[in-house]
C-alpha cells in the first residue's frame, strides 16, 4: 500500500491542512472518523469554522477511553469542545464507553455498521506506533468493527476502538503526526513494519507531518 507524505513547516500548518481537507471532503455532508488525542484538536477548532452543510455531517471518534460520560479526558468530549457544540447541527456519535470495553464494543457495533463506509478517516499516531486504541496485543485481525481494549499502555488502560476492519472502510485515511517524539514511530510505519496503522488499508492514505516528526530517512 502506498502512502503520500506531506511535509509541513510547523504543527500549525499541518493542522490547517487537515482542517481544509475535512472541510473539502465534508462540504456537502458525510460521515467521518476523527482521531483522538491532543494533536488534532487545533485542526478540529479550525474545521469548526468551515462553512459546510453541518446538518449532514456525522462524526465518530476513532476510539474512546472507558471513562464516565462527559469526562474531560474522553475523546468525544474533547472533539465536541474543539469543533464547537453550540451553533453547529452536526451529529457526533459516541461509544457507550462508560459501560466498559466489552459492553460498549457490543453496544456500538450496529451504530458503526450504520455509518459505513466513511468518507474520511483521520487518525493520530502514538510514540509506540499505536493508532486509535490499537496496540499489537489487541485482536487486529478481528472481523468485528468495534474492539474492546484492556491493558492499554496509554492511560486509561480500558478503552474501546474502531478496528482495522472498520477504519479501512473508507476512501481516504489521513494521519496527522507532529513533534519529534513521533519521528521514530512514523519511520517504522513508513518502512512498512507491522505496526497497527499498517493493518488499516484504504485507496488513499495521506500522512500530514511537520518537520519535527518527518523521518530523516525511511
Ligand atoms: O485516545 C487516544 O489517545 C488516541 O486515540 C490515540 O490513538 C492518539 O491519537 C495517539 O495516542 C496520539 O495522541 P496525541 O495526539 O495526544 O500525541
Amino acid at each position: 500500500m502506498s502512502y503520500q507524505v506531506q511535509r509541513f513547516s510547523t504543527p500549525q500548518a499541518a493542522s490547517e491542512a487537515l482542517a481544509r481537507l475535512l472541510a473539502e471532503r465534508l462540504s456537502a455532508g458525510g460521515r467521518a472518523v476523527l482521531g483522538g488525542g491532543n494533536t488534532p484538536l487545533a485542526a478540529y477548532r479550525a474545521f469548526g469554522q468551515a462553512d459546510i452543510l453541518w446538518n449532514r455531517v456525522q462524526l465518530i471518534a476513532s476510539d474512546e477511553r472507558c471513562l464516565p460520560e462527559g469526562h474531560l479526558e474522553r475523546n468525544d468530549v474533547q472533539i465536541a469542545k474543539a469543533i464547537g457544540t453550540t451553533v453547529l447541527p452536526y451529529t457526533l456519535h459516541s461509544f457507550r464507553a462508560e459501560l466498559g470495553p466489552e459492553r460498549s464494543a457490543e453496544a456500538s457495533e450496529g451504530l458503526v455498521e450504520s455509518l459505513l463506509p466513511f468518507d474520511v478517516v483521520t487518525l493520530g499516531l502514538g510514540e509506540d506506533a499505536h493508532t486509535a486504541s490499537l496496540w499489537p496485543h489487541v485482536d487486529l485481525g478481528s472481523e468485528r468493527l468495534v474492539l474492546p481494549v484492556h491493558g492499554a499502555p496509554k492511560p486509561p488502560p480500558e478503552r474501546v476502538s474502531l478496528s482495522p476492519k472498520a477504519l479501512s472502510q473508507t476512501q481516504l485515511v489521513v494521519y496527522l503526526v507532529t513533534g519529534a517524539s513521533k519521528r521514530e514511530a512514523l519511520a517504522r510505519f513508513l518502512r512498512g513494519e507491522d505496526v497497527p496503522p499498517s493493518r488499516i488499508r484504504a485507496p488513499e492514505v495521506l500522512v500530514f507531518a511537520d518537520e519535527a516528526a518527518y523521518p530523516d530517512r525511511v
